[in-house]
């Protein structure tokens, strides 16, 4: 598969505006893959608008699903999120059992990419909705990584940050306890250091929120994370 080569990804809100223009700069930037999703206002014509219009370049496009009215075909890859350091057995595995019962006939299972999230950022979104435990330990977050890795075999453990720059302790400790399963950073990169910075223990580096905010630097992050070992 080839996100396991991925080194840099762009994610794009559906449920945010982006012109013609700036959306062309994000996908001949020389990221690796465009990643649509969002927590809210995520809807079908957002994800298909999106679709079609990053097509016109050869970067591929993965959804990220985060409800299942938003689902359509055509996207190169679907990445499956699931909680794990929600108290909501709905984020973890309900909404899943609930799609695999209505979908599991037609789903291409090759196509889809689970990720074992661990969200951080207390005041983010998607810790609100998700009822993500974040005051947790280093410890307890190596712990989930290990989980992810070891007992439910995730091919990816995201270390989710949104919206504010996370600790890089916790990223590095996180890597040192991989050995299989990918390790993605997102969260509030807003300059080609921080970018530099995540990189050098991420495998994968996400940049979200400061496409919209500050075009230039988002873009800056791409040669940053390209040119870290
Ligand atoms: C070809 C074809 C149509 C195939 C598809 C078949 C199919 C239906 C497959 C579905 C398989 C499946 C098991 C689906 C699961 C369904 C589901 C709804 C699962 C729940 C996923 C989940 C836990 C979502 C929670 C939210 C989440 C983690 C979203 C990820 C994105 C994210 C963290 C965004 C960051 O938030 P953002 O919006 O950027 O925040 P700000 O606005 O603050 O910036
Ligand atoms: O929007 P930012 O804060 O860059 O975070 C990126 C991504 O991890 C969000 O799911
Ligand atoms: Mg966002």
């Amino acid at each position: 598969m080839d996100y396991l080569e991925w080194r840099h990804v762009f994610k794009l809100d559906p449920a945010k505006e982006i012109s013609d223009e700036e959306l062309e700069r994000i996908c001949e930037s020389g990221t690796d893959v465009i990643i649509v999703g969002g927590t809210d206002n995520v809807t079908l014509d957002g994800v298909l608008d999106l679709l079609v219009r990053v097509r016109r370049f050869e970067v591929p496009i993965a959804l990220e699903i985060s409800n299942i009215d938003s689902v359509t075909p055509g996207y190169d890859y679907y990445f499956i999120p699931t909680v794990l350091n929600s108290d909501d057995p709905k984020w973890i595995k309900n909404l899943h059992h609930e799609a695999i019962k209505e979908y599991g006939d037609i789903m291409v299972w090759d196509e889809l990419v689970a990720e074992g999230y661990c969200i951080l950022n207390p005041t983010c979104k998607v810790a609100e909705v998700t009822k993500a435990k974040t005051d947790i330990s280093i410890d307890d977050v190596v712990a989930y990584a290990c989980m992810a890795e070891n007992f439910f075999r995730l091919p990816v453990f995201y270390v989710e940050y949104s919206g504010t720059y996370g600790d890089i302790e916790v990223v590095s400790a996180v890597k040192n306890e991989l050995k299989n399963t990918r390790l993605f950073y997102g969260g509030g990169i807003t300059s080609a250091k921080q970018a530099a910075e995540m990189a050098k223990y991420a495998d994968t580096v996400v940049v979200g929120n400061i496409i919209y905010e500050d075009l230039k630097a988002a873009l800056a992050t791409v040669k940053a994370v390209k040119n870290t070992i």
